[in-house]
């Protein structure tokens, strides 16, 4: 893999009710990735972490090759644009253009042109004070001003939070702009299985504060399917499937049919063909269905 911008050392933040890590994570440089998790897996806190505004109990975490917490973080945080899962409240008796002007003295890089671009792109009324703006607007001008000083890393917390379609479209074009360049990176959080599919490059699942995992994601989604095998209804049934390469699951489908759902699907079928075992349909599994089947095995794992 290329060089990491981001690198995770067993990781380990231990809270009253919830316990994230150990986790050991490295974030490419040039792609996006795309971390994605059901409600409380630890998305948001892991994002604190990196940005020096929670503190692990032990690890450590390298950004752009810095290591966090050494004192130089006003110059790492120049480099990274943040979209906070949540707005600052403390800001919102600001208008848009005020926040700008504060925020800018902050960073050399900042592009005043590509500020305002961004806001016309994105439709966003600039005399407004943040407060009042619609949760999707305030959204729009989150993107726009952590985008504006031209961050090499861009970390997004569910940015499509309250985006209307045409804004979430707008978004995905935006970014993909972003990434153009070839050296900037892109870690987001999102559930939206659509923005994952068409923004990332790689996908880290993680459930109950650890990483069942991190994939690239046309290898992953050509790997997991649903294939409906007719066994013909002998007694092969039930003793040879459970043999088949990277089985999930195997629930009858009607007649002689089975149906199962493999994570190695290529093996699958070439075990199949081995086998003189029909496929008489196949289907490719979805992110939120690979996220479950995963999320089910890791709770398995844990019980055993
Ligand atoms: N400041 C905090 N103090 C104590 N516990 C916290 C704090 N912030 C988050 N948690 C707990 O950490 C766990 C993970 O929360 P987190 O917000 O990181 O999850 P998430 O994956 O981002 O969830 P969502 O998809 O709902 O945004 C939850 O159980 C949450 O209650």
């Amino acid at each position: 893999m290329e060089q990491s911008v981001i690198r995770l050392q067993e990781i380990v933040q231990k809270r009253k009710h919830f316990e994230l890590g150990p986790v050991n994570l490295n974030i490419p440089q040039g792609y996006v990735t795309a971390i994605v998790g059901p409600n409380g897996s630890g998305k948001s806190s892991l994002f604190r972490l990196m940005l020096d505004l929670s503190k692990p109990d032990s690890g450590q975490i390298e950004m752009l090759g810095e290591r966090i917490g050494n004192g130089r973080d006003h110059l790492l945080k120049q480099k990274i644009g943040y979209v906070p899962e949540q707005s600052i409240e403390m800001d919102d008796h600001l208008t848009a253009d005020k926040k700008a002007d504060f925020i800018r003295k902050w960073y050399p890089n900042w592009d005043l042109n590509l500020y305002r671009e961004l806001l016309r792109r994105f439709d966003v009324e600039t005399s407004l004070k943040l407060g009042k703006m619609s949760k999707g607007m305030r959204r729009k001008f989150d993107l726009a001003v952590a985008m504006a000083h031209q961050p090499q890393l861009l970390m997004l917390d569910e940015p499509s939070s309250g985006l209307d379609p045409i804004a979430w479209k707008t978004m995905i074009d935006v970014l993909h702009r972003y990434m153009e360049r070839g050296d900037r990176t892109i870690l987001m959080a999102s559930h939206i299985v659509d923005e994952v599919r068409r923004l990332a490059d790689y996908i880290v699942f993680m459930v109950h504060g650890r990483m069942l995992g991190m994939y690239e994601k046309d290898t992953l989604l050509e790997s997991w399917y649903v294939l409906y095998l007719d066994t013909g209804g002998s007694d092969r049934e039930g003793i040879e499937l459970r043999s088949l390469p990277g089985l999930c699951g195997m629930e009858p489908a009607g007649g002689k049919v089975v149906k199962v759902t493999t994570c190695e699907a290529r093996q699958a079928e070439e075990w199949c063909a081995s086998q003189q075992l029909p496929i008489t349909g196949r289907q490719k599994l979805e992110l939120d269905d690979i996220l479950v089947l995963l999320t089910e095995r890791e709770r398995l794992r844990m019980q055993a």
